[in-house]
C-alpha cells in the first residue's frame, strides 16, 4: 500500500512525518477522491475517562490527515504523482471540529477526508472520524498553500 506521507520529502511534522521519532506517524491513502487513515490509540491517549480518546489527539489526527489530503489532491490537479517535482506544501489555516460522540479508545479510529473546495491557494477539506462505523467527530479544515520554504527560520 502507498501512503501519502511516505511520498513527501523534508516533512518534520509531529502528526505525519515518518521521520519524527516522537510523532504520531499517521498513514493516509488517497484514491483520487478521498483519503483514509487508520489509527489505533494507545491507553495514554485517553481523555478524563480511560475509555475515550482525548479530543486534542483527535484534532491532531484530523489536522494532519486533512492537510495531507489537500497536498495529495494538489499534486493530482497538477498532473503529478505525490512528491514528484517541486514540493507542494500546505498548512492549516483553520480547523473546526464537532465532537459528536465520545470516541472509544479501543478503536481503531477511521478517518476519511475529501475536498469540498479546491482553489489556487486555498482548499477546504471535510473529514470524519468513526469507530466501528459510528461517527464520532466531523471537521472542516481550510488548508492554505505556502512556499516549501514556509518553515525556514
Ligand atoms: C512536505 C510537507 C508536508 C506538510 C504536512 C504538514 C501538516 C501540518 C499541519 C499544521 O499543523 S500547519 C501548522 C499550523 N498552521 C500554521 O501555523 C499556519 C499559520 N498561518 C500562516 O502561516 C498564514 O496565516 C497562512 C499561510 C495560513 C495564510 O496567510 P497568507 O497571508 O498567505 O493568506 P492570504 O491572506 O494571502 O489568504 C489566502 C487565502 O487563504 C484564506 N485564509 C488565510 N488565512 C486563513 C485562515 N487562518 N483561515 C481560513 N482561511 C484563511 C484567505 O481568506 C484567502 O482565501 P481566498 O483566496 O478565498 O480569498
Amino acid at each position: 500500500m502507498t501512503f501519502i506521507q511516505d511520498q513527501l520529502a523534508d516533512n518534520h511534522c509531529f502528526g505525519c512525518s515518518p521521520d519524527n521519532p516522537h510523532g504520531h506517524h499517521i498513514k493516509s491513502t488517497w484514491d483520487g477522491e478521498r483519503s483514509i487513515c487508520h489509527f489505533s490509540p494507545k491507553p495514554w491517549h485517553c481523555a478524563g475517562s480511560p475509555h475515550y480518546v482525548y479530543g486534542g489527539l483527535i484534532a491532531s489526527l484530523i489536522d494532519c490527515h486533512s492537510v495531507c489530503t489537500a497536498i495529495a489532491e494538489a499534486y493530482q490537479r497538477e498532473g503529478r504523482a505525490i512528491g514528484e517535482g517541486e514540493t507542494i506544501f500546505y498548512v492549516t489555516g483553520s480547523l473546526n471540529i464537532s465532537y459528536l460522540k465520545a470516541t472509544p479508545i479501543a478503536g481503531p479510529l477511521v478517518l476519511e477526508a475529501r475536498l469540498s473546495e479546491a482553489g489556487r491557494r486555498k482548499s477546504v477539506v471535510l473529514c470524519t472520524l468513526s469507530v466501528n462505523g459510528e461517527l464520532c467527530a466531523k471537521a472542516e479544515l481550510v488548508a492554505i498553500r505556502v512556499p516549501a520554504s514556509w518553515g525556514e527560520a
